[in-house]
């Protein structure tokens, strides 16, 4: 049995997560702790991998503590940047144990994964390329994380083909043209009755092309968290590792 604990346990994600390990038979919850929890309880003996999906002010502190008390973390909080992967990286080098492992999913749903895949094959044939994510109105962070990690994926498709920038004449801008993530225009749309949602989109002259994923509901999401749960377990995957796409044989 992988014994998993759960931080952030009563949040919309994490209540999910709690629910997916009871459901697995392979899998048995340890603890499920949330905001004002002392997670220094979460140990190599009664935990093999945590579950983190808190918010991203909280998340780095809450990894590198867990790091340091020697368990192995997948976590699906959002806010990754490279200096705070860093961190990361650094905690692990000073890890009690041997071998340990933090996974870091942007998203754990396929539909986004493979979409976040296609839009990679698909960068180097387009001129332009714009990314739109569209998210229920509780979300705290704009854009998403996938969506960030989307428009790294095209710009750097792009670079390695030798793209040049996006066109785009643009001259007056109050904030509609999104956010520019790597050269790439990402535009935010928060609404009630959505859950999580991805269109990218690519142009050349006289063609388009659209992909999109929908997720419509969190046990999407779950499949994703489970697999990382148990490849995390397998110990084969020492270090940070970023991205499902790792775990897909892509
Ligand atoms: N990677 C993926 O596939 C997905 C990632 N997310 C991300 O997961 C994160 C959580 O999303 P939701 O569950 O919708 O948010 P939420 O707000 O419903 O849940 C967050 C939970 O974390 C708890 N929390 C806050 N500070 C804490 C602390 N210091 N220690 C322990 N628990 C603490 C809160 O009390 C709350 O229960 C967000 O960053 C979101 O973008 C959401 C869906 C899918
Ligand atoms: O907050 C959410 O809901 C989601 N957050 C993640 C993100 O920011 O990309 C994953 C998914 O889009 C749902």
């Amino acid at each position: 049995m992988i014994k998993v604990s759960v931080v952030g346990a009563k949040g919309r994600m994490g209540s999910h997560v709690v629910d997916a390990v009871n459901g697995a038979a392979d899998i048995e919850l340890a603890l499920a702790l949330d905001a004002g929890d002392d997670l220094s309880g979460i140990t190599p003996e009664n935990t093999d991998v945590v579950v983190e999906f808190t918010v991203p002010s909280v998340s780095l502190n809450n990894v590198l503590a867990l790091v340091r008390q020697g368990v192995d973390v997948v976590v699906g909080t959002t806010g990754w940047t490279d200096e705070k992967l860093d961190q990361v990286r650094a905690a692990l080098a000073e890890a009690p144990r041997d071998n340990q492992s933090v996974f870091i999913a942007p998203n754990f749903a396929i539909s986004a994964v493979l979409a976040d895949y296609f839009a990679k094959v698909a960068a180097p044939y387009f001129e332009s390329a714009e990314v739109i994510e569209l998210h229920h109105p509780n979300k705290v962070d704009a854009p998403s994380g996938t969506a960030i990690h989307t428009a790294h994926a095209i710009a750097d498709a792009r670079n390695a083909a030798g793209l040049g920038e996006v066109p785009d004449n643009t001259e007056t801008d109050g904030g509609s043209r999104g956010q520019v993530v790597d050269g790439i225009h990402v535009h935010a749309v928060r609404l009630r009755g959505l859950n999580a949602h991805e269109e990218v989109l690519f142009g050349n002259a006289g063609e388009q092309l659209t992909i999109r994923a929908d997720s419509f509901d969190r046990i999407s999401f779950m499949p994703g968290v489970l697999l990382a749960v148990r490849k995390i377990a397998t110990g084969d995957y020492s270090g940070l590792t970023v991205g499902l796409d790792h775990f897909l044989d892509l």
